[in-house]
């Protein structure tokens, strides 16, 4: 056992040329091997300039990155950008030769000195992103979600041992960005693959990582498990990254019952509750948005909407009377 970090960036900075404001502030960080890595945070925080960086794709201008105790040379430095144990897919799948079939597009990347080899190396990557009954199709002819599965599978073919996600589900939609989610899950657990993505995708990000880092304005915020953060975020910008909640100003919060010194009282859409056999119904329906299996409901009251979380659909109408059962807020 050693104890050299696996990934680790200290004090990086990066500004881009001609901007007065920095993509990435002085930041510390140590990604854990094995493990799915999220980073989130809202649009130009510096997401894929952090991801950029770990790949050495782009070089910090302070600071420095060490995969495994050596240190990762940018662009300025090395021919070919881009760490040898690493491989970056993006929602672009520009890179697939449409006009060749897909085994041809993830084999071509093996090289020919033993055929047995490459054949069943291929093989394998096709059933770990569950494209085996593809092999034989044109690229061209494949969906947004094929595509974006045999982008994987190129890029998982030569074993890196970090795989960087940027934004990779965007275009696929939602049936198959799951099951997506859940190969790659798989593959980390079989392979001992480490994963870094970036996702704008609060469900995504909730589900599929282990580790989650909140990025503002170029620094982390906050990182830490999935489930911690999204129950107890220290901070407003994580709470209203991870969830749709109600965000009431104090004096507005009075109006909920609840009486606090701090500037804003958060609520998640399921820590409150219709009811409506309560005789106190001061709240009125204005929105019931059915979900399937739940509805958003939209209530107001005083000029205060809150949106609330109603797992019994069809038992609310827009224009009823309710009472709302307040079971958990936080204070920031
Ligand atoms: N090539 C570039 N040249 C100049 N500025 C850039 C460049 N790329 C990014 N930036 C700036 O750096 C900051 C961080 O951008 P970055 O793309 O890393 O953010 P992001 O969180 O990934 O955003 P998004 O979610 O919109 O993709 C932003 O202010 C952005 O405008």
């Amino acid at each position: 056992m050693t104890d050299t970090p696996f990934l680790q960036a200290t004090a990086i900075s990066k500004t881009y040329p001609g901007e007065r404001v920095a993509g990435v502030k002085r930041t510390d960080l140590a990604i854990q091997p094995q493990k799915i890595t999220a980073i989130i945070g809202e649009s130009g925080s510096g997401k894929s300039t952090l991801l950029r960086l770990l790949y050495g794709l782009l070089s910090p201008d302070e600071g420095s990155i060490h995969f495994k105790g050596e240190r990762i040379w940018g662009p300025e430095e090395k021919l070919i950008p881009g760490h040898d144990a690493m491989k970056m897919v993006t929602q672009d799948t520009d890179g697939l030769n449409v006009y060749a079939k897909v085994w041809d597009n993830i084999a071509v990347l093996m090289p020919n000195t033993d055929v047995g080899a490459k054949e069943e190396r291929a093989t394998q990557v096709l059933k770990q992103l569950n494209i085996l009954h593809l092999a034989d199709k044109q690229a061209f002819f494949l969906s947004g979600g094929e595509k974006q599965r045999v982008a994987i599978a190129r890029a998982l073919i030569t074993r890196p041992e970090v795989l960087l996600l940027d934004e990779p589900f965007n275009q696929v939609d939602t049936s198959f960005r799951e099951g997506l989610q859940q190969d790659i899950r798989q593959v980390v657990h079989d392979t001992g693959l480490t994963v870094i993505m970036v996702s704008h995708d609060p469900a995504e990000v909730l589900s599929m990582a282990d580790e989650l880092i909140v990025l503002k304005e170029g620094q982390i915020i906050e990182m830490g498990h999935p489930k911690k953060l999204y129950q107890n975020p220290q901070n407003l910008y994580t709470a209203k990254l991870l969830t749709n909640c109600n965000v009431l100003a104090a004096d507005e919060a009075k109006h909920c019952g609840i009486n606090t010194r701090a500037a804003h009282v958060v609520i998640y859409p399921e820590w409150a509750a219709p009811t409506g056999s309560w005789t106190r119904k001061n709240w009125t329906v204005k929105q019931v948005l059915f979900k399937g299996s739940y509805e958003d409901l939209l209530v107001a009251k005083d000029g205060i909407t809150l949106r609330l979380l109603n797992d019994e659909p069809g038992k609310y109408n827009v224009g009823d009377k309710v009472h709302i059962k307040i079971n958990r807020f936080m204070e920031f």
